[in-house]
């Protein structure tokens, strides 16, 4: 007899769901010739004692891999959508940032596969798609779905079920851009059951690949996350094209495409389930998916927006998709706390730099431009802060690099463009500033929401220049909120001068060695296309010796005044700065208070007598003023303990 079926009449007492699924996975084992010991369903039913995850019907793994990873119950959203998939709907889901959106929608695939599946497959067709605008956003969607897969495979193994080394029983991959596309091919060959994908890549690859295509015609699961951002980086095209593979073919409906290529349509699939999931999305566009049973493109009605366009463009096959829509007031998860500083645009560095000193941890900074990071990352690199660069001309290699590192390290600044803003899970991150006021609501919400995560604290600070305050007064207003909702953060202004000194000195190294770097690279491409042109050069370039090479000359009269820069800097740097009402004959008379902070740890390294604390606790006075729009109460989920405001 099974050793789950004997457990069951013992200690274990198994529900008749889970004799059921005993009774077919010791099927399949004996007709794989397996020992009816292996059957594993009575662990995962010990091991995964979650009530609060009843209702959500899971296969009996996945609330081992749960329990394993800490989460006691599902999140709000994962509450409503869960039982929803699993009654074969269609479901547009909009919650707030950090709320576990990933496994409402992955847990139902997952639940769906493994109840079909109790052997490993001989060959593998592709179930699920999951559609998500950056490559960051791709790959940490598929390692959340494999660390679920990671627990059942380490489980299925450490039963014996399977020889050495196995292929998994489910298998999720990534396939993004910027990265080997030989090895993502070779993956796709080996079988994939999920697909997380970017739609550039995606649909690059599918071009030469008609059995991928011909797979996604017949998917059980269509994902879209993000979607509004897709159509923002300017995938419409290809994300068009690859929603065409996923639509049915019905008599006497016209389907507008721009070429007329017949494979494109498939009239089979009813089966397919779409999932549309962001912390964004607007109510006239939730108003415009509920309206139309069938979605073809109606020619009489222009669409509101490229997203209602795109929108338009899936066939939900569920007559009326339920829409769940869990979007906290304002757009503002109740564990943020959001402040400003108003200052003038050139010194938003100082602020900035101030800020960093002041509260030092995990601080993500938001800029518009990838020349603004270009310029600020040296900046504060000579600043002697930990910063690294995130923006899409960086190589994907460096820029998971750059990711790892901000995740690894406390006291780190990221410096992103809005690539970051969506997506991206790095759970502490304390700080995101906004050094440029974001374009739309949308993208400040989806910023803010790197950081107060699954229920944890977080703040945000948005650095605003004189002619930016218009902005956030629209930014406010189509958030439904007022104007002067926002406190200002307490700031030690005494501070910011020696502070916008230490900047002027590092702008002035960076610019000075920005000159030599020029020079170096110009000196180089005009011995390279002299040499490709077989033409002899100058004396003051063929020549290494100073005066004949006045180029050469300059470049050290520059390189030593940079070097002189550097040691005035390095001299300001080690100089302490004193907080308000703190004096330097205090501090070496060696107060008691300040020592016992530096034991304790929670003194400031960089400002003396400034204390540890954290930024939120410096806006309390005026947030007595102006109250921030916070929920009273925040439901507290997955064992994380949450603060109430
Ligand atoms: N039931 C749960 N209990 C506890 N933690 C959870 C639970 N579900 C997910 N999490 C964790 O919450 C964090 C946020 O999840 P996720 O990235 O899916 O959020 P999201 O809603 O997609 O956020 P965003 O809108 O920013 O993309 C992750 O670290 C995840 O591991």
């Amino acid at each position: 007899m099974c050793r789950c079926l004997e457990e069951s009449s013992g200690v274990y007492r198994l529900s008749r769901r889970r004799r059921s699924l005993c009774l077919l996975r010791c099927r399949s084992l004996i007709a794989s010739g397996l020992p009816l010991s292996a059957c594993s369903v009575s662990d995962w039913a010990v091991g995964s004692a979650l009530p609060e995850w009843e209702g959500c019907n899971l296969h009996p793994a996945l609330l081992g891999a749960l329990s394993q990873q800490g989460f006691a119950k599902p999140t709000p959203i994962q509450r409503q959508a869960i039982p929803a998939a699993s009654n074969s709907r269609d479901i547009v889901g909009i919650a707030e940032t950090g709320s576990g959106k990933t496994l409402a929608y992955g847990l139902p695939i997952l639940h769906h596969i493994l109840t079909q599946r109790t052997t490993i497959p001989k060959e593998r067709k592709l179930s699920a798609l999951i559609l998500a605008p950056t490559r960051e956003l791709a790959l940490q969607v598929s390692s959340h779905l494999n660390a679920c897969l990671a627990q059942i495979e380490s489980h299925r193994r450490g039963t014996g079920v399977d020889g050495a080394n196995p292929p998994p029983l489910i298998s999720a991959a990534a396939l993004v851009g910027g990265l080997s596309a030989q090895k993502q091919r070779r993956i796709l060959d080996r079988g994939v059951d999920i697909l997380v994908a970017t739609p550039g890549r995606l649909w690059d690859t599918i071009q030469d690949d008609d059995e991928l295509a011909a797979q996604i015609r017949n998917l059980r699961f269509l994902v879209l996350d993000e979607a509004d951002r897709m159509i923002e980086t300017g995938h419409f095209a290809e994300m068009e094209n690859i929603l065409r593979l996923t639509l049915r073919e019905t008599k006497g409906e016209v389907i507008e495409q721009d070429n007329d290529d017949e494979d494109n349509t498939s009239d089979g699939n009813n089966s397919l389930q779409t999932f549309i999931f962001s912390a964004t999305m607007s109510k006239d566009l939730q108003r415009n998916v509920k309206k139309r049973s069938r979605p073809r493109m109606t020619k009489k009605k222009a669409p509101a927006s490229t997203l209602d366009e795109l929108l338009l463009r899936l066939d939900f096959r569920d007559p009326d998709p339920e829409i769940i829509d869990l979007s906290p007031q304002g757009g503002v998860v109740s564990t943020l706390v959001e402040s400003k500083i108003e200052c003038l645009a050139d010194e938003k560095d100082a602020y900035l730099y101030y800020f960093l000193l002041r509260y030092p941890g995990r601080s993500l900074v938001f800029l518009s431009s990838i020349d603004g990071i270009r310029r600020m990352t040296p900046l504060l690199e000579l600043l002697n802060l930990p910063v690294y660069p995130l923006h899409s001309q960086l190589e994907q290699r460096q820029r998971i690099k750059n990711l790892e590192r901000f995740k690894s390290q406390p006291n780190t600044v990221l410096l992103a463009t809005d690539i970051a803003a969506r997506g991206l899970d790095i759970p502490s991150v304390d700080h995101v500033i906004h050094y440029q006021i974001p374009r739309t609501a949308d993208t400040y919400v989806h910023r803010n929401g790197r950081t107060a995560r699954a229920s944890r604290n977080g703040f945000s600070l948005l650095l605003c220049a004189p002619d930016e305050r218009k902005m956030v007064r629209a930014l406010l207003t189509s958030l439904d909120r007022k104007d002067n909702e926002i406190p200002e953060i307490d700031v030690e202004h005494n501070l910011i001068d020696k502070l916008k000194t230490r900047v002027q000195l590092a702008r002035k190294i960076d610019q000075s060695q920005h000159k030599v770097r020029k020079a170096n690279h110009e000196r180089k491409w005009m011995r390279e296309a002299a040499e490709a042109m077989e033409l002899e050069l100058g004396s003051d370039f063929a020549s290494d010796s100073d005066d004949e090479a006045p180029t050469m000359h300059k470049t050290k009269i520059m390189n030593s005044k940079t070097a002189r820069l550097k040691a005035e800097l390095q001299t300001l740097l080690a100089k302490p700065i004193y907080a308000k009402g703190v004096s330097a004959k205090y501090i070496t008379s060696g107060s008691r208070l300040d020592i016992d902070k530096l034991m304790l740890g929670t003194a400031n390294e960089a400002i003396v007598g400034a204390g540890g604390g954290e930024a939120r606790q410096d806006i309390t006075r005026v947030k007595k003023k102006v109250k921030p729009p916070v929920k009273a109460e925040q439901e507290e989920w997955g064992g994380i303990t949450t603060t109430t405001e």
